[in-house]
C-alpha cells in the first residue's frame, strides 16, 4: 500500500479521503491526494515532528524514488517507525507532466497572505493547512521539515542545501547531520524567500532546508547511488534515532550577497546556459541585462552564481549570487 502510494497517487486513483491502514511501529493515514501521515504507536523520547516533501517541482524526480525506497523499507518492516512524519507529494500534476510548474511556480507561493487563484496557489493553500494542522499536533516535538528537490544544472557541489532566512537559528547538529549524509555545501539566504521549507521555519521554527540533491532527470534516469548516505539520514527520522553525524570540516558555506531578479521580458544572462551552480565570477564581469533594470555587473569582490534561469516569470528570481562566508559556530 505504502510503497504504491506515490504511483497511486500520479494516477490520479488515490481519490478516496480518510483511508488508513498499520504499518511496522504505527499506522499510516490518507488525508488527501499526495498528503500521507505517518503515526507511530510509540515515540522516540527525541524524535523530531518530521515534514518530508517530494516533487514541489514536477521534474525533480531523484527524491520521489529516494523516499519511495524509505517507504517501501518501511512496509516491508525493515524500519519500524518511531517519529510522526508527514509525507508530501507536492505538485501531483506537474509531476505526471515531467515539468517544473503547470501555471505557477509553486515553490514562491508558502506564505499565509497569499490571495493569487489558481491550481498552485490552491495546493499552495491545502500544504500550509496541512502542515499547520501536523505541527499542531506534535507541538511537544521539536520540528523538522526536509523539502527534497534536484537542481537544473550541474554544480561544483552537486549535493547541497539552502538555508531559508527567519529569526529561529538552525540547531548545531543539523550541520553534522548533513555532513553525514553528504551535502557537500549550505547555502544561507538573506531574506525571506516564500519557499516550502522557509514556510516552516518561519510560521513554525521548524529546523527546515530545500535540500538540492544532484541534477533533475526522468523517472528511472536517476542513479541514487550518491543519494544513500541521505537516504540513511531520511530512515534515522523515520525511526526516531539520532541520525548519523560527521565533521563539516569539509563542508563550505556561502551567503546570498544579492538576487538577481527579472525585470522585464528583454532579459538575458551574460553566461553560457549550462554553467554549473556556484561558478564564480571576477569584479567587473556583467552577468546579466534587463531592459529595464539594466546590467547586472560584479562589484568589489567574486560572486557564486546559483540556480540561474533567465526564463523565470515577471519579477521572479533568475539568479542568486554567493559569496563564501564563515561555518557557524
Ligand atoms: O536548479 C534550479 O535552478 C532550481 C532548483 C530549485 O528548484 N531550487 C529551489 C530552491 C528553493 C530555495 O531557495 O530554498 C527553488 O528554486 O525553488
Ligand atoms: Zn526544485
Amino acid at each position: 500500500m505504502l510503497a504504491e502510494w506515490i504511483a497511486r497517487s500520479l494516477e490520479g486513483t488515490d481519490t478516496a479521503t480518510a483511508r488508513e491502514g498499520r504499518l511496522a511501529g504505527g499506522r499510516f493515514f490518507l488525508h488527501e491526494p499526495g498528503i500521507l501521515e505517518l503515526s507511530p504507536d510509540t515515540c522516540h523520547a527525541t524524535a523530531r515532528a518530521c515534514v518530508l516533501s517530494i516533487g514541489i517541482h514536477g521534474n525533480e524526480t531523484a527524491p520521489i524514488e529516494l523516499l519511495g525506497d524509505c517507504l517501501a523499507r518501511l512496509e516491508a518492516g525493515r524500519q519500524t517507525l518511531g517519529a510522526p512524519v508527514l509525507v508530501i507529494l507536492g505538485n501531483p500534476e506537474a509531476i505526471r507532466r515531467g515539468a517544473r510548474y503547470v501555471d505557477t511556480n509553486l515553490n514562491r507561493l508558502f506564505r499565509r497572505d497569499l490571495d493569487e487563484a489558481g491550481m498552485e496557489p490552491d495546493r499552495a493553500r491545502t500544504l500550509m493547512a496541512a502542515v499547520d494542522a501536523f505541527f499542531a499536533r506534535h507541538a511537544d516535538r521539536q520540528r523538522l521539515h526536509y523539502d527534497l528537490h534536484t537542481a537544473i544544472r550541474d554544480s561544483r557541489f552537486p549535493r547541497f542545501v539552502v538555508e531559508p532566512y527567519a529569526d529561529s537559528p538552525t540547531r548545531p547538529e543539523q550541520w553534522r547531520w548533513l555532513a553525514a549524509a553528504d551535502i557537500q555545501a549550505v547555502l544561507h539566504q538573506h531574506r525571506h524567500s516564500w519557499t516550502f521549507s522557509h514556510y516552516s521555519k518561519h510560521y513554525h521554527g521548524a529546523q527546515a532546508f530545500t535540500l538540492e540533491l544532484g541534477r533533475a532527470l526522468p523517472f528511472g534516469h536517476n542513479d541514487l547511488t550518491p543519494l544513500a548516505p541521505m537516504g540513511q539520514l531520511l530512515d534515522a527520522l523515520l525511526e526516531g534515532r539520532e541520525p548519523a553525524e560527521a565533521t563539516t570540516e569539509r563542508m563550505v558555506f556561502f551567503r546570498v550577497a544579492h538576487e538577481l531578479v527579472r525585470r522585464s521580458h528583454d532579459f538575458r544572462l551574460c553566461f553560457d546556459d549550462d554553467t554549473p551552480n556556484f561558478t564564480e565570477f571576477a569584479p567587473g564581469t556583467q552577468l546579466a541585462v534587463d531592459a529595464e533594470a539594466g546590467p547586472y555587473i560584479v562589484e568589489e569582490a567574486p560572486l557564486s552564481v546559483v540556480f540561474p534561469n533567465a526564463a523565470v516569470e515577471l519579477g521572479a528570481r533568475a539568479a542568486l549570487l554567493a559569496r563564501p562566508t564563515d561555518p557557524p559556530h
